[in-house]
């Protein structure tokens, strides 16, 4: 007997932004040194607590507080790589969700395969652009997502198209990064991956086209983009969201 799964849809997203909004999740980021601020202030305004440090010392305690975690390879070193594995053990071992952005893994072997070996260790999603995505077409159990003009999110069972979002996303460094803290924020507060992920990207999606309504141009569109992200609502969201069943 095959078990229908759930699909996303624009009243799931607008239910789970609310949750988030009234729950305020902590989402913690070992976030790239390049979009430290533009992430925080994205995971702030969508409704949930980021932190953000990445200091051996303190990780655990951190990963130990927050209800989900972010690790993000953009800025990588031998420090931060030990840091990764310490907090990517405590969220296992506290049952914490955590999502995978392997920025840039396309760029450098030695990146790849500790990528892969992150991947080994059982994230809840793996999520990258069309470049990363492309060396991650096996992510273990991880929800799967590759982003761009349209996003693509798989599981095992399930495959969705997410059509929101605007060109100025790729104008502006860090609207992936973002997405990544958005997605955690969600996860916090829905144990269903896919469906977090796919509502966390309407959310981002249409929030972005109707940021770019008020923008000039790739600059003051990013500043309008986090001014959507705060107000962006049920009526929006069930009236802009594009979701597309990627089986059909
Ligand atoms: N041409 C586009 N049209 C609409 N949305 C886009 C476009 N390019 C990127 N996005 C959106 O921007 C965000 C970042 O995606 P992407 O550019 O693929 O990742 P990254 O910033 O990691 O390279 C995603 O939410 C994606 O949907
Ligand atoms: C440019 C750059 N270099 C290292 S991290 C980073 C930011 C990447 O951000 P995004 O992938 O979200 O555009
Ligand atoms: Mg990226």
């Amino acid at each position: 007997m095959s078990v229908m799964l759930e699909l996303p849809s624009s009243l799931r997203a607008a239910t789970l932004l609310a949750q988030v909004r009234a729950r305020r999740p902590r989402v913690h980021c070992l976030m790239n040194t390049v979009v430290q601020k533009f992430t925080a202030d994205g995971i702030t305004v969508v409704g949930g607590i980021p932190s953000m440090t990445s200091s051996f010392e303190e990780i655990g305690s951190f990963v130990a507080k927050a209800d989900a975690l972010v690790v993000n390879l953009g800025t990588l070193d031998a420090a931060r790589r030990e840091v990764i594995r310490l907090a990517v053990g405590v969220a296992n071992a506290a049952g914490k969700p955590w999502i995978l952005d392997p920025v840039h893994c396309d760029y450098s072997p030695s990146r790849l395969a500790f990528a892969r070996e992150l991947t080994g260790l059982g994230p809840a999603i793996v999520r990258g652009n069309t470049a990363e995505m492309a060396l991650f077409e096996e992510a273990g159990s991880a929800v799967r997502i590759c982003t761009g003009p349209v996003d693509r999110l798989a599981d095992g069972g399930r495959s969705v198209r997410i059509a929101n979002g605007h060109r100025w996303m790729a104008a502006v460094t860090g609207t992936g990064c973002l997405t990544g803290g958005v997605i955690a924020a969600f996860m916090a507060v829905e144990p269903d991956k896919l469906i977090a992920a796919a509502s966390a990207l309407v959310v981002t999606g249409v929030s972005a086209e109707l940021a770019a309504r008020e923008a000039k141009g790739p600059g003051s569109f990013g500043v309008a983009f986090l001014d959507s992200l705060s107000e962006v609502g049920a009526d929006e969201l069930l009236l802009h969201a594009r979701i597309e069943d990627d089986r059909n």
